[in-house]
Formats: structure tokens, C-alpha cells, sequence
């Protein structure tokens, strides 16, 4: 495997004295070139910092994360991030939102507006991709959540990133939307060839996109188990069914049960009527 991200001895503190927080303990992992990798764990167990951080949104207290055989020291154009709520300019329509990032480097830069041009049939391309022709020229208001996610993963992709990272991205989305969306992000990686690091709170999400699963565990954010997801590479809705999909899936989920270090809600409410969880 080819080291794509390398988290070495990673470490995050937030705050100071008696307020600090230990957003990440001692975080060590490879991702490889073109892995779909996705992490899981309770609430605050350091996910989004870990993403920020390879983003170069945040920077480690100590440790150091390499990216193509560079430290990070902030974002670059190599990596795209997804955020759950999808921030696309609501004055802008789909193929305006989708060219707006290069529109801006461009002027950054001062370079000529053929760039932008040149630009269209990147964004033509990714319109298709990501089923959006039609909605070509439609304001973000027009569109479902669904939709309004699918511009913003194109908008991520403009600057054909090689690392893509996505922070729940499909978390405000309805059920069936979630199937559609994480069918098409399979599609998007085999195509792209893009390395994608993906966080979710839902464990079936998780093994049902990953190479591998990482999970979490909190106080202090930790990295605890890694699993390798026994699926073939081509996904389809059906493998949910399948018996090491499911077993997969009570294991991961026992597993952040256990190092979330609190009762289910379910236990508690046990507890507090008087019956034994
Ligand atoms: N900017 C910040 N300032 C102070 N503390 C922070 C900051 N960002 C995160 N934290 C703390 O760091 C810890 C890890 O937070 P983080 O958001 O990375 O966890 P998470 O696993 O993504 O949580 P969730 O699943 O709830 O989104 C938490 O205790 C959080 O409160």
C-alpha cells in the first residue's frame, strides 16, 4: 500500500491548565493511495479535530501529519473538505457554485479569465457525474438536501483534489437519500481515483463505504480499533444482509459501547425504574 497520509504521534490540546482538553492522544496511522477510509466513535472522540487537522484546518500540539511525503502546515488545493451543512452560495446557481472556487483562485492569482473557461468542462463533467445536468441552472433553494450535497461534493472535486475529506456529510439526510448519496460517492471514488476519509456516527455507513474502519474512543480522544471491512471492493445495498456485514457491525458497535464508558440510554432508563440493564 502507498502511504497517501501518515498520522505520526499526533497529539491535540485545546484550551490550557485547568480547562485543557485532550481533543487526540497519540493518533499513529497510515492511510493508503485511493483507500476509502472511515472513522466512528462516540460523541467527542476526536474525529472532526483528526480531519481538521490532515485538512491543515487545525494544527497538532505535538506530532506531525505528512501528506504525499509533506507536513501539513495548513490547507492546500490537494485536499477537499465536505462538511454536513452544505454552504453553497445561495445566490449562486449549481454551475456557478460548482466553478466558484476556481473563479476565485483565478482572481487570486490574476491570472486570465480562460482559466475559467478552461474550467467549464471540468464543471460539465461533474455535473454529469454527479446527476446535477439538469439542475444546472437552479438556485440552492430549488434544491433537496440531497441535491444541495451532491453541488457541494462537485464543488469539493472542481479542483480535482487528490484527498477528499468528509465530515458527516450525509448526516441531515433522510434515509433513502443516504442509500442514493453513498452509491454515488462509491461511483466518485473509483472514478476520481480519489482518496476519501470520511467521518459518520453511523456504523453501518461506515463499513458500508470503507476499506477500513477506524474507530474512536474519547477522554482522551484516542484511535482504538482498526477493522478491516471483509466486503469486495464493488458495494452494493444487498452486502448490508450479509452475515460478516452484520457481525461486523454488532462488533463495532459493542465496541464503542464499551469505551464511550456510559450506559445506553435504554440502561439508564432501565436503571432508573428500578429493572436490572
Ligand atoms: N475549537 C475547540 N476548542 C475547544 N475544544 C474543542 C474544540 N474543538 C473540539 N474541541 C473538543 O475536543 C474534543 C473532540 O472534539 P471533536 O469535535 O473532534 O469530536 P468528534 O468525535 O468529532 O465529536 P462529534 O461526533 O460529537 O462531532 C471534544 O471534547 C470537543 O469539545
Amino acid at each position: 500500500m502507498t502511504e497517501k497520509i501518515e498520522i505520526r504521534s499526533v497529539n491535540k490540546v485545546f484550551g490550557r491548565g485547568a480547562h485543557a482538553v485532550q481533543a487526540l492522544q497519540d493518533a499513529n496511522l497510515n492511510i493508503g493511495d485511493n483507500e476509502f477510509i472511515t472513522f466512528v466513535g462516540a460523541s467527542g472522540c476526536g474525529k472532526s479535530t483528526l480531519l481538521r487537522m490532515i485538512g491543515g484546518l487545525e494544527t497538532p500540539t505535538s506530532g506531525q501529519i505528512v501528506v504525499n511525503g509533506r507536513p501539513v502546515d495548513g490547507p492546500g488545493a490537494d485536499r477537499a473538505m465536505v462538511f454536513q451543512h452544505y454552504s453553497l452560495y445561495p445566490w449562486l446557481n449549481v454551475m456557478d457554485n460548482i466553478k466558484f472556487s476556481r473563479r476565485l483562485a483565478v482572481n487570486q492569482q490574476n491570472r486570465s479569465s480562460a482559466d475559467v473557461e478552461h474550467a467549464s468542462g471540468r464543471a460539465d463533467a461533474l455535473l454529469s457525474l454527479m446527476g446535477l445536468t439538469a439542475a444546472a441552472r437552479k438556485y440552492p433553494a430549488q434544491l433537496s438536501g440531497g441535491m444541495q450535497q451532491r453541488v457541494a461534493i462537485a464543488r469539493a472535486l472542481m479542483s480535482k483534489p487528490r484527498i477528499l475529506l468528509m465530515d458527516e456529510p450525509f448526516g441531515a439526510l433522510d434515509a433513502q437519500t443516504r442509500e442514493v448519496m453513498h452509491d454515488l460517492i462509491c461511483h466518485v471514488r473509483r472514478l476520481e481515483k480519489v482518496t476519501i476519509v470520511f467521518v459518520t456516527h453511523d456504523v453501518e455507513e461506515a463499513i458500508y463505504l470503507g476499506d477500513r474502519v477506524v474507530l474512536m474512543a474519547p477522554r482522551p480522544g484516542r484511535i482504538d480499533t482498526l477493522y478491516h471491512v471483509p466486503l469486495p471492493f464493488a458495494r452494493n445495498q444487498d452486502m448490508k444482509l450479509a452475515p460478516e456485514f452484520v457481525r461486523l457491525k454488532r462488533q463495532i458497535l459493542d465496541r464503542i459501547r464499551d469505551t464511550a464508558g456510559v450506559k445506553t440510554d435504554l440502561e439508564q432508563l432501565q436503571k432508573l425504574s428500578g429493572i436490572s440493564a
